[in-house]
């Protein structure tokens, strides 16, 4: 996950440039004004001085590698430094139009350009076969890694867990989790029923207007808590309470929503303190890990305690071994490694999964069809909740758990009620990045069409828009756009289909995180027989480690008269 996935791409372009001039793009105005002599000029005199100290030049030069055609290139206005696309790019950032920007851009090119960044070799590609290559192709996905500067930039926060690390640590830590999260349990939907009461208890359904975007995102963080933790932040009930705000679990929400931010490199700093920032430190940022760390420390502390003693048990549990921070402890693993893998697993399963819920309410706000369609399908259940064994007897939600692969249910009819398209239009990872490990290639970007093999020298970052990707006519049609679901009753194919990724990174939450959305849409559309679109404005990307909704997903709620 990383809009980042994490640091994203955009950023991880940006990242030199924003970190020499702080995370705020105010001054983007003012550059409108500077000739491009004067751009020119400032460029040559930083790669004179970057090319002395030797730390920005790209090793190349393998002689397999000069023999292929050149690259498509971005017709710079900077050949030295490529400020203007930076500057570019920065802009589209201010403006939350990134990716269209980068959409547009790449549009016009084939599918893959290479640019300056900072006058280092740099790619940004749309291309799935560019993507498959990187991602999982057995050969090629050992030459990308994250880099170090998504390593340094997330350091501080998720240490070097899962998606902070390469090579042999990552190895080490997703065999350690897959197991743990290749299968969706009964406790884990008894644990998703109990924080669904607890939205349906809290949020208003007196047809005022609610933002349904901070309530997913309260209660990803109380799932997450709960699955990884075994104690849940319950932040969600406070989010309508002012008065109980300042509890602890509302301490930990706050100041894991402010690291991510700012580890990422994504806020809306304001000049003066970026400065302040600058010569005295983040203090808000330490204060917040400080938060973090004893949060997590001490629960780990309880838990071991309860462990050794073997006489106590989370309380919500009803079997020590399904509870998933036990087996870690159970494997013997140190109290700091348990600690990193938790909080990888919470960037995980909390933000993305936020993302992908609010999404999906925001098309079903607007598509009431849509709504009766899926309740005429889980009508069968009569409006009880569903058992993990029943989530398999739907059709559509058999669609929904099978979703990375390419089987179809009989009937499909029912395929028309599947939600992978909001995925495919709202894909919370909606940009990211890999890194060149050595002097490597990728299969398209090279020559004057774009579409022989591009040398990748190492060390070149290689951003890549799954957002755009899903939005391909030569794959998903002229309609690209629209939110059509029946579309893949005519499209089977998934090559240009990746919102967990594909290969050995592939995401290790998707059966948990399909089994959310499938039943949290189940158990909603039960419960409120009418969801208004309350939203005034078009969706606007709001970037961080992942992607949302800028101005939210506003809804007015009337409850089943079942339910009352
Ligand atoms: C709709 C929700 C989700 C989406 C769209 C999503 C997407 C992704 C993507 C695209 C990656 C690859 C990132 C990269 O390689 O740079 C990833 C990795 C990962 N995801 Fe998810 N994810 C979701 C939910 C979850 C959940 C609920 C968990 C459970 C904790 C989870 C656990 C992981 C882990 C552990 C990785 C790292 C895999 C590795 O590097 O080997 N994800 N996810």
């Amino acid at each position: 996950m990383d809009n980042s996935s994490l640091a994203s791409s955009a950023f991880v372009a940006l990242r030199p440039l924003t970190s020499s001039v702080g995370n705020n793009y105010e001054f983007l105005p003012s550059v409108n004004r500077l000739s491009s002599l004067s751009i020119f000029v400032i460029s040559l005199g930083i790669f004179l001085a970057l090319t002395k100290s030797k730390i920005w030049l790209n090793k190349t030069g393998s002689p397999a590698l000069s023999t292929y055609e050149k690259p498509l290139w971005y017709p710079h206005k900077d050949p030295i430094l490529g400020l203007d696309v930076l500057f570019d790019l920065a802009r589209a950032v201010y403006n939350h139009r990134f990716l269209e920007f980068t959409a547009e851009m790449i549009s016009r090119f084939n599918g893959t350009i290479t640019y300056l960044s900072l006058g280092r070799q740099a790619v940004y590609t749309v291309d799935p076969a560019n993507l498959h290559a990187m991602l999982s192709d057995r050969i090629r996905f050992k030459d990308f890694g994250h880099g170090p500067t998504r390593r340094q930039s997330l350091q501080p926060l998720f240490g070097s867990g899962i998606f902070n690390s390469d090579g042999a640590v990552w190895k080490k830590h997703r065999s350690t989790l897959r197991p743990m999260l290749s299968r969706v349990r009964t406790i884990e939907v008894d644990i998703f029923e109990s924080h669904l009461q607890s939205l349906m208890q809290s949020v208003p359904a007196d047809g005022s207007t609610v933002d349904l975007q901070p309530v997913f995102n309260a209660m990803a963080l109380d799932i997450s808590t709960h699955l990884f933790l075994g104690t849940s932040t319950n932040v969600l009930p406070y989010l309508f309470n002012s008065d109980l705000r300042g509890m602890r679990g509302q301490r930990f929400a706050t100041a894991f929503d402010y690291s991510q931010r700012a580890v990422s490199g994504i806020d809306d700093f304001s000049l003066s303190g970026l400065c302040w920032k600058l010569l005295f430190g983040d203090k808000k940022l330490d204060e917040s890990l400080q938060t973090i760390h004893s949060f997590i420390d001490e629960i780990i502390e309880q838990a071991s305690k309860n462990f050794l003693e073997e006489s106590r048990l989370p309380e919500f549990s009803d079997d020590k071994g399904q509870i998933f921070f036990y087996k870690l402890l159970g494997e013997g693993r140190s109290k700091e490694d348990i600690k990193h893998d938790i909080l990888n697993l919470l960037l995980a399963g909390k933000d993305s999964t936020a993302s992908f819920l609010a999404s999906i309410w925001y098309v079903l706000c607007q598509r009431p069809d849509v709504c009766d369609k899926i309740r005429a399908e889980i009508s069968p259940l009569q409006g009880q909740r569903p058992q993990l064994e029943d989530l398999s007897k739907f059709p559509y939600l058999r669609m929904v758990l099978q979703e990375g692969k390419l089987e179809f249910p009989t009937s499909l009819e029912k395929l028309i009620l599947r939600t992978p398209t909001v995925l495919r239009l709202y894909p919370p990872v909606a940009i990211n990045q890999r890194t060149a490990e050595v002097d490597t290639f990728l299969p398209h970007g090279g020559g004057a069409d774009g579409k022989s093999p591009l040398r990748v020298p190492r060390g070149a970052s290689v951003g890549y828009s799954v957002y755009a990707m899903h939005r391909l006519p030569e794959f998903f049609g002229e309609d690209a756009n629209e939110f059509r679901p029946e579309r893949w009753l005519e499209n089977r194919q998934k090559t240009a289909y990746m919102p967990f990724h594909a290969g050995p990174r592939t995401c290790l939450g998707q059966q948990l995180s399909m089994c959310l959305a499938t039943y949290s849409t189940i158990r909603l559309l039960q419960y409120y027989e009418r969801v208004e679109n309350r939203n005034e404005k078009p969706w606007q990307e709001k970037l961080g480690l992942n992607c949302t909704s800028r101005h939210g997903v506003k809804v007015a709620l009337v409850v089943s008269r079942h339910a009352r």
